[in-house]
């Protein structure tokens, strides 16, 4: 990975802990909401009471002097339950208002009346499954019944409300229904408590607050989360494309040695033959004479299976280059060598012994065939086309390595098989 994009993910990762710490301190500060129902409210509020169920309460209601007020007046016949509620309709339709999202409901209210110490509260809840529209008793009860302190408000967590027992006795409503949902208020009712002396009650009701906040601990957690499981993706997703780059540069760089190391490899490849072969010719020269000789030691075909030398020497050279210069006495060598490639096996050796002198090696050959290929030499150089139709000719001497002979040695004897050649008239071979 290249030292920028480290930087980069460096400075990423300080922004994430600046902004995960921030999320965790602001949810917990702040990002409120708040859902206030005052006299200011444009939620629709009523009075209810128990005539409709055959009592002789009787509630009214009235927003008075900074407050939502309840005025009942209750009264016991033969209906048991005697009540007066302040309803308030969040919604007339199916659509309430979802206060699952807020965690706890804020009372300003004070209660007056005989023995009116507690009150009631119900959250109606609509729901598909077990709610019809055209009954609104038909939305889940549930309910909340507590002491409000006097003059100061006072703040329940809505984890407190129960779903009503009495709702669910009556309705008989399936045990996996019967669980408290806030997802979809209708209607908020603040009721006089089961237990109540009859007589003048008054709710004042200042305000109603639901709190929470926009993003849950929850949510602002799996937030962070996420964003750090990203962070982490992308962190990995770079290592793998930078290890990626190391390998491709690595492979590229591996061939490139490689290739140098062939170049090498070539370039000493000639540089050896250069210094192993004789330039005018091309023939071996003795550097190149040693390394063959070697090769033939450890090569599949030991000495011991025979060898054989060749002295061939151009015949009174010495002429050529007087008469027709150095040039063509120089073409004439390059020409003889030429021939003599020509006619030799591939594992034979031509080697430039010196001036116009030449060895042919021969391994795995006997002294007839070393002979027999000595006179082939000597004939097809005294019948070959040279420059200016010129005649040459070669002397041989021909050798056989004997049993453990020295190299030097069977060069001796060969040499002094040329010498016997040219001093029995040059342009014939002799055996050593
Ligand atoms: N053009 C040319 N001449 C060379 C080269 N090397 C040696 N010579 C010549 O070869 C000649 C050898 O002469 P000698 O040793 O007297 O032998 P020769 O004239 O061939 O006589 P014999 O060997 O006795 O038949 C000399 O004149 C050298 O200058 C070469 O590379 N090029």
């Amino acid at each position: 990975m290249s030292n920028r994009t480290i930087n980069f993910l460096r400075i990423a990762m300080v922004i994430l802990m600046l902004l995960s710490m921030g999320l965790l301190i602001w949810q917990h500060f702040g990002m409120s909401r708040v859902l206030r129902i005052d006299t200011q409210t444009p939620y629709q509020i009523t009075a209810l009471d128990d005539r409709s169920q055959g009592g002789a309460s009787v509630a009214k209601f009235a927003r008075n002097q900074g407050a939502l007020q309840l005025q009942c007046d209750l009264q016991k016949n033969q209906y048991e339950w005697p009540f007066c509620e302040m309803s308030i309709a969040l919604s007339n339709t199916a659509q309430g208002v979802d206060l699952s999202k807020f965690d706890r409901v804020v009372f300003d209210m004070d209660l007056r009346g005989p023995e009116f110490k507690k009150v009631r509260v119900y959250l109606r809840n609509f729901e598909a499954d077990i709610s019809k529209l055209d009954d609104p008793l038909s939305s889940k009860v549930n309910e909340l019944e507590f002491a409000p302190p006097k003059g100061e408000a006072f703040s329940v967590p809505l984890k407190y409300f129960r779903v009503a027992s009495w709702w669910v006795d009556d309705r008989d409503v399936p045990i996996f229904s019967s669980d408290m949902r806030l997802d979809n208020v209708t209607q908020i009712e603040i009721a006089t408590p089961g237990k109540v002396q009859t007589g003048l009650h008054q709710i004042e009701m200042r305000a109603l607050e639901f709190h929470g906040k926009w993003l849950s601990l929850t949510q602002v957690l799996t937030l962070i989360v996420a964003a750090w499981l990203i962070f982490c993706f992308v962190w990995l997703f770079m290592e793998l494309l930078a290890y990626r780059e190391r390998d491709q540069t690595k492979r590229a760089r591996m061939h490139e040695l490689e290739t140098i190391n062939r170049v090498l490899e070539i370039q000493a490849e000639v540089l050896s033959n250069k210094i192993q072969l004789d330039p005018l010719t091309g023939a071996l020269n003795r550097e190149g004479l040693r390394d063959f000789l070697l090769q033939q030691w450890q090569g599949e075909m030991p000495m011991s299976a025979g060898m054989s030398v060749l002295f061939a020497d151009l015949d009174h050279f010495k002429r050529v280059n007087d008469h027709y210069g150095h040039a063509v006495g120089d073409t004439v060598l390059r020409q003889f060598a030429q021939l003599v490639l020509s006619e030799i096996r591939s594992s034979d050796a031509l080697v430039r012994w010196g001036g116009e002198e030449f060895l042919v090696v021969c391994p795995n050959t006997d002294l007839a065939q070393a002979a027999k290929l000595a006179e082939k030499l000597r004939a097809s150089v005294a019948n070959a086309a040279w420059p200016d139709s010129m005649t040459v000719t070669c002397s041989c001497g021909v050798a056989m390595r004997a049993q453990g002979e020295e190299f030097s040695s069977l060069i001796e004897r060969a040499d002094a098989a040329l010498y016997r050649a040219k001093d029995n008239g040059r342009n014939r071979v002799e055996l050593g």
